[in-house]
């Protein structure tokens, strides 16, 4: 059985359309990253899987049901959860939560006990309204993947987490998935398709791509050979070149382009580095986040 399968999904807010036939089947102990630009239907995709919306037209069936008849065979981090309670403390949050989704007490104290360890919060007995937004988002992280549901859906877990919490985090889902499957969406594109089986690519409300992220690298970005990260501003006349910040990416279509683009820039004294192509390129060289692919 799939853990989630959708088929002809659509999803529309008055006139716009936010899911356009979206069909797709995640099968049972996979990661899959959902990624597309802001607006690309993400998070309502999302909400739909997990009983929070409904959808228009279109069949969703999580382990063979209707979303809202599977509420307790998955947990959900919300995108953003805008109420606390805040005199609660992080040890209270894990703790109610497992005793709402009918776990006993005396489980409910190991699985905190253990959940606050796997993320390393230190600041377990402390009231959550002293919390910074990034300490928060680590406390509901804990909280959902205490449960030991079947399935998780994580909208956007990374949002303010700093690097070193970003790729616990990582290893912790890594770990979850030998017993379960997980459903993220995030920004951060290259340690997505690190810690994903397979990444589903929105794009205006429609699937551009579903598979492993080097393979829609690949496809998305045939005909480039590599990428030149230039520490500085340059302008190199017929090689593609993007601004990022005070760097410059210079994509290259060849080995010789690349050597060619290599000399030009040790012969000008710039200090560059020479990366692989990754699916974030997808985004910044395909041109999917400026819509004229
Ligand atoms: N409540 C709403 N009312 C009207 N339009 C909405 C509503 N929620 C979302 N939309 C629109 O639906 C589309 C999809 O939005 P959604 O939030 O699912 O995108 P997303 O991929 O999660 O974006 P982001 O990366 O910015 O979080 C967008 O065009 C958005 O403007």
């Amino acid at each position: 059985m799939f853990a989630v399968e959708v088929q002809g999904l659509s999803k529309f807010y008055g006139p716009k359309v936010a899911l356009d036939r979206v069909s797709f089947s995640i099968e049972e102990g996979e990661i899959v990253g959902v990624i597309g630009p802001n607006g690309a239907g993400k998070t309502t995709l999302i909400r739909i899987l997990t009983c929070l919306l409904k959808p228009d037209s279109g069949e969703v069936r999580v382990f063979g049901r209707n979303p809202c008849e599977a509420k307790e065979l998955f947990a959900l981090l919300p995108q953003d959860v805008k109420a606390h309670f805040y005199t609660l403390t992080p040890r209270d949050y894990v703790y109610y939560y497992l005793r709402m989704r009918g776990v006993g007490r005396k489980e409910a104290r190991i699985r905190v006990k253990r959940a606050l360890e796997e993320f390393e919060i230190s600041y377990a007995d402390e009231a959550v309204s002293t919390l910074s937004g990034g300490m928060m988002r680590k406390v509901l992280l804990a909280m959902v993947l205490s449960t030991d549901a079947g399935l998780y859906f994580l909208d956007e877990p990374t949002v303010g987490l700093d690097v070193e919490s970003r790729l616990k985090l990582w290893e912790v889902l890594r770990e979850r998935a030998k017993g379960a499957t997980i459903v993220l969406t995030s920004h951060y594109l290259n340690e997505i398709s690190s810690v994903c089986d397979r990444v589903l690519l929105l794009r205006e409300g429609r699937v551009e791509a579903f598979g492993r992220s080097e393979r829609i690298a690949g496809e998305y970005l045939r005909g480039l050979h590599s990428k030149v990260v230039v520490f500085g501003e340059v302008r190199l006349d017929g090689f593609l070149t993007r601004r990022a910040g005070r760097n410059t990416y210079v994509y290259t279509r060849s080995k010789a382009e690349e050597r060619e683009a290599v000399e030009v820039l040790e012969r000008a004294g710039v200090p560059f580095k020479v990366e692989e192509l990754t699916i974030e390129d997808v985004f910044i060289a395909g041109g999917l986040d400026g819509g004229h692919r």
